[in-house]
C-alpha cells in the first residue's frame, strides 16, 4: 500500500536538513508517495499566508508529515496572524496533535560531545513528553490592552492565558503513562504547582489517571527544579510529562545533554496516530544556506514517522542503526565540536547516512 507523506520544508535551514531526510527516506524502496507545499514564511512570499489551504490540505490528507522549521528574523514585525511560526501552531491545532514526543538519547559516539561530563550523561536515554495544543500558547484572550485601574491605570499592558480543560491533561496524562509503561516505569509530572493554578489542576489530574497504571511509579517536580536537575543528574529521569511552554524551554535544555540541539527529533501525534515529525530546533536563520547545519535530528524524525504513522518500526530502526555509523565514522557537522572527528556538511553527512543504510 502506497503511502502519502506531506514534505513542508518551511524557513532557513528547514530546506537543507528536509532535503537529506528526504533522501533517506526515499532509499529505503518503501512504497512513498510524497508531495510539497511551502509552509512558513516561504509560504507567505509565495501565497501571502504561511499555512494556505493548499499546504493545509495536504497535511490533512495525509499519513504523515516531514517537517522543516519555520521563521525567519525578517518576519517578526509582521501581524502575528501572518508570522512563520503560526504555521507549525495552526498545523498543531487543526490536526489535534496534542502528543508530542521528545525523546533524548545520548549516543555513545557523543559522549564527549555533551556540554556535560561523560560520566553525568553516558548512557541518557529520556522522553519528554509534551503537550502541544494547549497552555498559555493557544489561551484566550490574549493581546494588549490597556489598563482601567491599579497601579499600572493607563498604562498599556501584554497579556496572555494559560489554561488547560481536563479532558486535555487526561489523555497527555494516558500517552505519558503509556510510554513509561514501556521503559522503566518512572513518570516525572513537571508543572508550577507552587504558584500556577493550572499547574496545580494539571497535577490533580495527572494523580487521578495514576491510578489506572498502578505499575507507574509517578513523581511531581516544579519546572525550575526540573530544569536544574536535567543538568545535574539528567538520567534520574525517565519520561517527563509537562505542558506546552514547560516542555518548549525544557525539550531545547535536554537536546544540549545529546550532544546538539541538532540531534533531538520530535513526533507530534493525535489520536490516530496520524503525526508530524520535526526536528525541536528551529530555522536556524544565523546558519540558513551555508550547507553546515546537521540534519540527523530531521532524519531521526524520520525514523519516528516510520515508527509510528507506518508502523515500520523495522525500517525505523534502519535509519537509527545508519545514523549511529555515521557517528562512529567520526563525522560530524560543524555544531557538533570533538576533538579527532571529521567536519563533513550537511549534505556530506546526508551521503554519509545514505551509504550507511543497510
Ligand atoms: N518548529 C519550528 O518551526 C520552530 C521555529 N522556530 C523559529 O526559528 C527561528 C530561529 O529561532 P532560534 O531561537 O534561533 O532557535 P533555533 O533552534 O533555530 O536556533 C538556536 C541555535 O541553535 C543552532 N541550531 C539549530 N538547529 C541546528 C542544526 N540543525 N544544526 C546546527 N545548529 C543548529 C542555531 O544555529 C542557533 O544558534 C525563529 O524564527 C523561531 O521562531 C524556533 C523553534 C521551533
Ligand atoms: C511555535 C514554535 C516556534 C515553538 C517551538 O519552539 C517548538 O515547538 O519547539
Ligand atoms: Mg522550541
Amino acid at each position: 500500500m502506497s503511502h502519502k507523506i506531506a514534505v513542508l520544508p518551511g524557513d532557513g535551514i528547514g530546506t537543507e536538513i528536509t532535503e537529506q531526510a528526504v533522501r533517506v527516506l526515499t532509499a529505503l524502496g518503501l512504497d512513498l508517495e510524497l508531495h510539497s507545499e511551502p509552509v512558513g514564511g516561504a509560504a507567505f512570499d509565495a501565497h501571502e499566508h504561511p499555512l494556505p489551504p493548499a499546504t493545509l490540505d495536504l497535511a490533512k490528507n495525509s499519513a504523515a508529515i516531514l517537517f522543516g522549521a519555520v521563521g525567519d528574523w525578517k518576519y517578526d514585525t509582521l501581524p502575528r496572524e501572518l508570522r512563520p511560526e503560526q504555521a507549525i501552531l495552526g498545523l498543531r491545532k487543526a490536526l489535534g496533535l496534542f502528543a508530542n514526543l521528545r525523546p533524548a538519547i545520548l549516543y555513545p559516539q557523543l559522549a564527549n560531545a555533551s556540554s556535560l561530563k561523560p560520566e553525568v550523561v553516558s548512557g541518557l536515554d529520556i522522553l519528554i513528553v509534551r503537550e502541544l495544543t494547549g497552555d498559555i500558547y493557544f489561551g484566550q484572550p490574549r493581546g494588549v490592552r490597556q489598563v482601567e485601574d491599579g497601579p499600572y491605570k493607563g498604562e498599556r499592558q501584554g497579556f496572555d492565558t494559560m489554561h488547560y480543560a481536563e479532558s486535555e491533561v487526561r489523555r497527555i496524562a494516558h500517552v505519558a503513562f503509556q510510554a513509561a509503561r514501556k521503559r522503566d516505569k518512572k513518570l516525572c509530572s513537571v508543572d508550577k504547582a507552587n504558584v500556577l493554578e493550572t499547574s496545580q489542576f494539571w497535577r490533580d489530574i495527572m494523580i487521578a489517571v495514576a491510578s489506572d497504571y498502578p505499575d507507574v511509579q509517578l513523581s511531581h517536580m516544579y519546572v525550575d527544579n526540573a530544569a536544574m536537575q536535567l543538568v545535574r543528574a539528567p538520567k534520574e529521569f525517565d519520561v517527563i510529562v509537562t505542558g506546552n511552554l514547560f516542555g518548549d524551554i525544557l525539550s531545547d535544555e535536554a537536546a544540549m545533554l545529546t550532544g546538539s540541539i541538532g540531534m533531538l527529533p520530535s513526533a507530534s501525534l493525535n489520536s490516530s496516530n496520524q503525526g508530524l515529525y520535526e526536528p525541536s530546533h528551529g530555522s536556524a536563520p544565523d546558519i540558513a544556506g551555508k550547507n553546515i547545519a546537521n540534519p540527523l535530528a530531521t532524519i531521526l524524525s524520520a525514523a519516528m514517522l516510520l515508527r509510528y504513522s507506518l508502523n515500520e518500526a523495522g525500517q525505523a530502526e534502519r535509519i537509527e542503526a545508519a545514523v549511529q555509523a555515521v557517528l562512529e565514522q567520526g563525522l560530524r557537522t560543524a555544531d557538533i565540536h570533538e576533538a579527532g572527528t571529521t567536519k563533513v556538511s550537511t549534505s556530506q553527512m546526508g551521503d554519509a547516512v545514505l551509504k550507511a543504510l543497510n
